[in-house]
This record gives C-alpha cells, structure tokens and sequence, in this order.
C-alpha cells in the first residue's frame, strides 16, 4: 500500500521570518495519513529546519549541486543540506531543466549522490506543450525517468518520488484532466516496472504537480495511480495548503 505525499514548493517566495510564520502555521495540519514536505529556499531552510524538527512535516530543498564540496560558486552541497536538517531533496524541475538547462544526465549526477547520503528525491518529470501537442507525452517522460535513475540500484527506490508535472500546466491554471493525469502516472509505472519489475512499479509513489488547488485536490488523489501532489502556488498560504494537507478528512 503506497502511502500518500502532499508537498510544497516554495520556489523563490519567502523571507526567512515569513517562511518561519508559515511553517509555523503548517506544523498543526501535519497530523493525517500522508506525508508531509515543505521545500522553502535555501535561505530560510535552517530557520525552518529549527520549527519542523521532530514534528510529522518533512523539510525539502527545491535543488542541490552534483559536486559534494570544492570550487562551485554559487551552489549548495548535500552534507550542507543534511546539516541544516534536510531529509528530501527535489531534483530536475521543469524549471531547473528549462531555465537552467539542466539535463537528465546532470540530475542523475544529483540523484545518485543525494540518495548515496541518505537523502530522500523527488524527481520531477514532465512534458512542454510543445511535446504533448506533437504527441511526444510518453518518449519524453520515458527519457527522463530512465535518464533520471540510470544506475540506481533497486534498493534505493523506497528512498525515490516520481513527480509528474506537465510544463503546461505549472502555475498557469490548467491542470491535467484527472484521467490525462492518471494515464501518464500509468505509464511513469509502467517504466518503472520494465526497469525494476512488478515489485518495485507497485510501491513506486507518484505526486501530481501542475495547478494542484484545494478545489482540485480530492478528484486528482482519487486516481488509482495518483499518490501524492508537488504543489506550488497553493503552497505559498496556511489557507490554501492545508486543505491540500487535509483533501482527505
Ligand atoms: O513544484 C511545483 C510545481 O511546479 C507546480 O506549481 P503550481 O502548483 O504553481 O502549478
């Protein structure tokens, strides 16, 4: 039995004192039958680290680089993320890969190390509106799941989420019907399932992200292949992200 994640993407909002205020406010609705993330920036992470210790909701970082320390200006290593609490790290965005030209390569790299230092991944994947409109949803989904964990071993995937994002619907309003939804995370399992087997596809956990809202929420998690959401500007408010948190009570 999967068991459900619901988690926030801050991406670049909050100061350090609004981020705490937030967490704070978060802390009480961790109390279900999911999993909880926050991934506030990497400025607030420590603060926020200090208000979600020992509670239920998990502290997320939105990146991390794919070299452990040395001469790399302006990144952030693993062992400074596990310093500052850090227990998920969220890995190849559509917004890493399209702004920053992040390849599936380069976010294995990522991959690999963060989960060789017991840190838990969210890989996202997803396609443009370019590639869904020429019909290419499935071979670039492929690509970036097996890009994404090539040469991870079996044994680290309860430590691996798999976030379905189509670009299209990031931030725009539109979200993916739930069946369009649900036959991509079929096929994310079905790849799964080819790379790893029967086992491992089954237990495989897949968020939904892409206009994840409290009024969208119930019908998107009761697909049979939707465990979870990667949520963005919902997150940004205790008023909307709570009754994300909570789509089931
Ligand atoms: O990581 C979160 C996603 O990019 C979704 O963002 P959104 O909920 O604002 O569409």
């Amino acid at each position: 039995m999967r068991k459900t994640f619901i988690a926030g993407n801050w991406k670049m909002h909050k100061t350090v004192s609004e981020a705490v205020a937030l967490a704070k406010e978060l802390v009480p609705a961790a109390d279900g039958n999911s999993r909880y993330l926050i991934a506030p920036p990497f400025t607030a992470l420590s603060a926020v680290g200090e208000v979600v210790k020992g509670t239920p909701l998990l502290l997320g970082a939105q990146n991390m680089s794919n070299a452990e320390s040395g001469a790399h200006t302006g990144e952030v290593s693993v062992h400074m993320l596990k310093d500052v609490g850090v227990q998920v790290v969220i890995l190849g965005h559509s917004e890493r890969r399209l702004i920053y030209g992040e390849k599936d390569a380069f976010i294995n790299e990522k991959v690999k190390l963060a989960l060789d230092n017991d840190l838990e991944v969210i890989l996202c994947v997803g396609e443009t509106l370019e590639q869904r409109e020429a019909g290419e949803v499935e071979q670039v989904v492929r690509t970036q799941v097996e890009g994404g964990l090539k040469g991870i071993p079996e044994g680290f995937l309860d430590k691996v989420t798999i976030a379905y994002e189509p670009v299209w619907a990031i931030g725009t309003g539109k979200t993916a019907t739930p069946e369009d939804a649900d036959a991509v995370h079929a096929f994310i399992r079905k790849v799964i399932k080819e790379m790893y087997g029967d086992k491992a596809a089954e237990a495989m956990v897949i968020q939904y992200g892409g206009s994840v809202k409290p009024g969208n929420v119930k019908e998107l998690m009761a697909m049979k292949n939707i465990d979870g959401a990667l949520v963005g500007g919902a997150a940004l408010k205790a008023e909307t992200f709570v009754p994300i948190m909570k789509y089931d009570s």
